[in-house]
């Protein structure tokens, strides 16, 4: 879908942005660029539309060289949000959603029954619509944003940094809010993030950037915890990998053993006779019911009359990772991990250890599905090249600081979207925001 060609991008004083970039990034996938700050996201994410031009290399859109492409027609299909979500202060939120669609002449009516939808998508109630950006929150505004960038419904999106400036737990609502809109609406996203965290969590893919605008290395986010390219890869992913990379891993490949595991109607006897530390009790339909310490059993009777210690989290063997089989382990009274089967039936346990191990064979299974997957791939399409090579030689280009600064924010249909106002300086170089 896009596709960067022995990029690179140097400025006259001298500073390299962007050296010598290959990457292809799949269509209808989450590419996330993450690196220290300076490495080159930004510069890399507005080349794709433009807005900085390379110094040499080429970038291309579903194989189109995209200096063939008149920069406005270009950004009509590629949407663009950024931090701050730089709404426009005097237009009302419905109005500011409908932006795009009016600058391309869809017509007050239609344009504002596209923000209104727009607006429900994004999960804000209906009455916001008439409110002022200032009247609602940073996480609200952001979600305004993401509407406001959708308006035209461009195949691309091209997001930067756009959760970084809301606390916290909002952040976290926004990602999964984001993750919920990508899998109804399949666009080709390209999003900046300094947080290896949010990179790891909405990525399919990650370039990771190192200083001086070089590519460390470009992978899915399982490869990237299993196999870092190199020291500062590594030391970028954290120490903490082994941990996160469980995520990956389905708890239904997990080992298990059987327990113990008695049902409430088992005599004491039986349960001493386990000579366990801990025994699981179920019900009759084998769904757990609590712990019962060795030390808490009573002298006689059956394992209903024994005082229970509450489970903790159970994990599913449908659709649960290995990190909640971890984190399981870790919150159990007994630090043995229970899983659970669709029915909610106990299915075994496993301790903490036991669950950590499996890392190593789930490496793996990852490396062998990707390197299957890899091999799968059809081959570079023929007629790109064909097309490439056909192409009229780009004529010269003003520079990206002279179509910034040339390019009233609202004058035309062209400008990338949403349209920063001159006044708002949430994304300009100058303005010391990033
Ligand atoms: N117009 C410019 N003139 C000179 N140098 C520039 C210009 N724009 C960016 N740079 C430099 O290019 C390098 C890459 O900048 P870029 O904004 O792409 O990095 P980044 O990875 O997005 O950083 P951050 O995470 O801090 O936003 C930096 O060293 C930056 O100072």
């Amino acid at each position: 879908m896009i596709r960067f060609d022995a990029v690179r991008k140097s400025y006259p004083n001298g500073t390299t942005a962007v050296d010598n970039l290959s990457l292809e990034l799949a269509e209808g996938g989450i590419t996330v660029l993450v690196g220290p700050s300076g490495c080159g996201k930004t510069t890399t994410l507005r080349m794709i539309n433009r807005m900085v031009e390379p110094t040499s290399g080429t970038v291309s859109l579903r194989g189109r060289d995209i200096r063939e492409v008149n920069a406005p027609e270009l950004r009509r299909g590629i949407g663009y949000v950024i931090q701050h979500a730089g709404l426009f202060p005097h237009r009302t939120i419905l109005d500011n959603i409908a932006t795009v669609p009016l600058l391309l002449g869809w017509g007050k009516k239609k344009a504002r029954s596209r923000a209104a939808e727009l607006l429900e998508l994004v999960g804000l109630p209906a009455d916001m619509a008439k409110r002022y950006p200032n009247q609602l929150s940073g996480g609200q505004q952001q979600r305004v944003g993401v509407a406001r960038a959708l308006g035209a419904d461009p195949p691309v999106l091209l997001m930067d940094e756009p959760f970084s400036a809301v606390d916290p737990i909002v952040r976290a609502e926004l990602q999964a809010e984001f993750i919920r809109l990508q899998k109804e609406l399949h666009k080709t996203i390209v999003f900046v993030t300094h947080d290896i965290d949010e990179a790891i969590k909405l990525g399919d893919n990650i370039a990771v950037f190192r200083t001086g605008g070089k590519l460390a290395q470009f992978d899915t986010p399982e490869r990237l915890l299993a196999d870092p390219a190199d020291d500062f890869v590594a030391d970028f992913v954290g120490q903490d990998r082994g941990i996160r990379r469980l995520s990956f891993v389905d708890a239904a490949e997990l080992p298990l053993r059987d327990g113990p595991v008695l049902p409430a109607s088992s005599s004491v006897a039986e349960a001493r006779a386990a000579d366990a530390p801990w025994v699981l009790v179920v019900d009759e339909d084998r769904r757990p019911l609590g712990w019962v310490a060795a030390a808490g059993l009573p002298d006689t009777g059956t394992l209903a009359d024994a005082p229970l210690t509450p489970l903790g989290h159970t994990f599913s063997l449908v659709g649960d990772s290995a990190r909640a089989a971890l984190d399981s382990a870790l919150l159990s009274p007994a630090r043995l991990a229970i899983a659970v089967d669709a029915r909610g039936a106990v299915a075994g346990v496993a301790d903490a250890h036991e669950v950590s191990t499996t890392a190593a064979t789930a490496k793996r299974t990852a490396e062998t599905t990707a390197a299957e997957a890899t091999a799968a791939e059809p081959a570079e399409s023929e007629t790109t090249a064909a097309e490439s090579a056909e192409s009229e030689p780009a004529a010269a280009e003003p520079t990206e600081s002279e179509a910034t600064a040339a390019e009233p924010a609202e004058s035309e249909a062209t400008e990338p979207a949403p349209a920063v106002e001159k006044s708002a300086p949430a994304d300009s170089r100058g303005g010391g925001e990033r």
